[in-house]
């Protein structure tokens, strides 16, 4: 067919970055928004005067790198003012003109004033912002007005809307910020009733749930699409519903993002629009159905989960598994890996770590789920930007994908036992010893990793996204040692469930606790008698403070035979109006790593995060009891 009959290829929204989202100067800004795959740019004004560039040599750096200019931000309080500071804010407004001449970039974003100069009189705002359109106009530009969540007169979009509409200039239209707008509550459903034509630019962020200052809450804690709690879907539906069609930009304010490496919160960043443009729903334009991302196979469950340990700390995981029921039950081909398995629990035990000064390494370094499909799987990772791994099996092993989480994780992609390359039990000699009865264990619950503090929110949404899980309820406790966040990314019939957590504010000197704690946490039926049954295999179980019992008693009032039954093994306790959960952990094997055994009744969906400050109680008394320095 020839290329004039063939339909118009729609186009996508393209995307854009505000550099005060981004670490660095403005060279470095740029680099990693181009680096990462963006579109285009909004330079903010602050970045722009620091940098040693010309506005005409930034102008050429952004086109080397292939990035278009969408906006240059912000002008701040510019409307209703006396005539003597509306002329200064005009000469002011010329010479960022002049600036923006340079740059190549033709709209300009005004927010509404927080200036004291300021009146409350709109008449006035819209006579004003005429003038300064008009002025923008004649210079082939156009004004974006912005109501900021503070403005001290406009702080809702639509009174910046009704403004605009009063001003009646074509070169005069709005900018949207998701975070100003959904922050203050307002219903973004009456975007839709603006003419898309007087959309002119959108900013998009997300933020967590804060009963706060809206200044501080937007200056410190904006979030990348995914990473909040604001519903950006809906939000962006009535924004391309009204018509908009230009850039999806991002601007956020946080003060993580802002010291971490700028290359890697610039892919984080382009990673949210992808999987925030994957939840817009059929009632989107037509060009943003299209999928772009491969749909998330289903997940059946963990296929295993890889430990690494050294020679100090492999025996010690190795007398733990087999005191817990497990069985040594293949040894692989070629690496030193054991298999160790129960029910549907695989873990293999890698022995290539490497202690050095500090033998006693375990960790938890590689992941696998069980996929439908491992090869869409595995397409979809790479189209979220997810690092690949290099696959080093040899040629009659499987050959499975792999993908780096940000915390370095290895994410692994299988279809355990089926005929298919991605069937790894093959790859495992077979021990040829009798599987014993075990301890009730029926397969892994879910994995908890705690991140490092600058990756969390970067990790969430990683697992979520490239895995297809859904986020579960956000929460913080009071533990020994520091606050500690915790969020859990799931499938919809629950068989994957990854628990991640971390530090609220970045460790201090004195740091007793475990770094960076992980664990794998095993299912069973019946919670009691699989502690019984470990007990009697000599596991390294961890006691409870009779204290905890105690406040149970207290505050539950439980059956005393279960609660006897309990004190008696370790096992904790917890409850929501969807059913109970019973769960009891070991001790620490070696640096990071223990293992959990969890019991869920009826419908509790939670991790019982009520009863972590115990936990880690319980192991900083065992470490001091064993030596260990504070
Ligand atoms: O925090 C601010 O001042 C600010 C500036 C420009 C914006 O677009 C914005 O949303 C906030
Ligand atoms: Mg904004």
């Amino acid at each position: 067919m020839p290329v004039a009959d063939q339909p118009p290829k729609p186009a996508r929204p393209r995307t854009g970055i505000a550099t005060v989202c981004l670490s660095g100067t403005l060279e470095d800004k740029l680099a990693a928004a181009a680096a990462a795959g963006f579109d285009g740019v909004e330079i903010f004004d602050p970045d722009l005067i620091a940098a040693p560039w010309s506005p005409a040599r930034v102008r050429q750096e952004c086109a080397d790198l292939g990035l278009t200019i969408d906006l240059y931000q912000p002008f701040r309080d510019f409307e209703a003012v006396p005539p003597d500071v509306l002329r200064a804010n005009l000469r002011r407004a010329e010479r960022k003109f002049d600036v923006m001449e340079q740059l190549g970039v033709t709209t300009m974003l005004v927010c509404s004033s927080v200036s004291p100069d300021a009146v409350d009189d709109d008449d006035l705002a819209a006579e004003q912002l005429h003038a300064l359109a008009s002025r923008a106009a004649e210079r082939g530009m156009r004004i974006a007005y912005e109501a900021l969540a503070w403005g001290r007169f406009v702080n809702t979009y639509q009174h910046s809307w009704d403004i605009v509409r009063r001003a009646d200039h074509p070169a005069l239209g709005l900018c949207l910020d998701s975070f100003h707008v959904l922050s203050r509550g307002s219903d973004p459903a009456g975007i839709r009733d603006i003419p898309g034509s007087k959309l002119f630019f959108l900013q998009l962020a997300d933020a967590p749930r804060m009963d706060m200052d809206v200044l501080q809450w937007s200056r410190h804690h904006r979030l990348f699409p995914g990473q909040g709690a604001f519903d950006l879907t809906t939000f962006l539906d009535h924004v391309l519903g009204a018509g908009y069609d230009g850039p999806l930009s991002l601007e956020v304010f946080n003060d993580v993002f802002r010291q971490a490496d700028p290359r890697r919160a610039a892919v984080d960043a382009m990673r949210s629009l992808l999987a925030l443009r994957e939840t817009l729903g059929p009632a989107g334009p037509a060009q943003v159905r299209e999928p772009e991302l491969p749909s998330p196979p289903d997940l059946a469950g963990h296929a295993f989960v890889e430990l690494t340990v050294d020679e100090a700390s492999g025996s010690q995981v190795e007398r733990a598994l087999a005191a817990m029921g497990f069985a040594h039950t293949g040894q692989h081909r070629s690496r030193p890996v054991q298999l160790w398995q129960q029910g549907t629990a695989r873990i293999l035990v890698n022995a290539s770590g490497r202690g050095g000064d500090n033998p006693g390494v375990t960790e938890v370094t590689g992941l696998a789920v069980e996929s439908a499909d491992p090869a869409r799987s595995a397409r979809r990772a790479e189209a979220l930007l997810a690092p690949e791994l290099p696959r080093t099996h040899a040629a009659n092993e499987a050959d499975l994908a792999a993908v780096a989480a940000p915390d370095g994780t290895a994410v692994f992609f299988c279809r355990t036992g089926a005929d298919d390359p991605a069937s790894w039990l093959a790859d495992f000699i077979a021990m040829g010893v009798p599987r014993g009865a075990g301890t009730g264990l029926t397969a892994v619950d879910h994995v908890a990793l705690t991140q490092p503090f600058d990756y969390f929110d970067e990790a969430a949404l990683f697992y979520r996204s490239v895995l297809g899980l859904h986020p579960e309820t956000l929460t913080e406790f009071a533990a020994p040692f520091g606050l500690v966040r915790s969020r859990a990314v799931t499938d919809t019939k629950r068989q994957v469930r990854i628990a991640l957590s971390v530090a609220l504010l970045r460790r201090g000197e004195w740091a007793p606790g475990v770094r960076d704690p992980q664990h794998i946490a095993f299912a069973t039926d019946d919670a009691i008698t699989t502690a019984r049954a470990m007990r009697a295999l000599g596991a390294p179980l961890l006691e409870i403070s009779g204290n905890y019992y105690d406040d149970l008693d207290a505050r539950l009032a439980l059956d005393p035979d279960l609660l006897a039954a309990m004190r008696e093994c370790g096992v904790l306790y917890d409850r929501d109006e969807n059913g109970e959960f019973l769960h009891f952990y070991t001790e620490l094997l070696g640096s990071r790593v223990f293992f959990e055994v969890v019991q869920r009744v009826g419908g509790y969906a939670g991790y019982g995060a009520v009863n972590a400050p115990i936990r880690m109680a319980a192991h900083r008394r065992l470490r001091l009891a064993r030596g260990a320095q504070p």
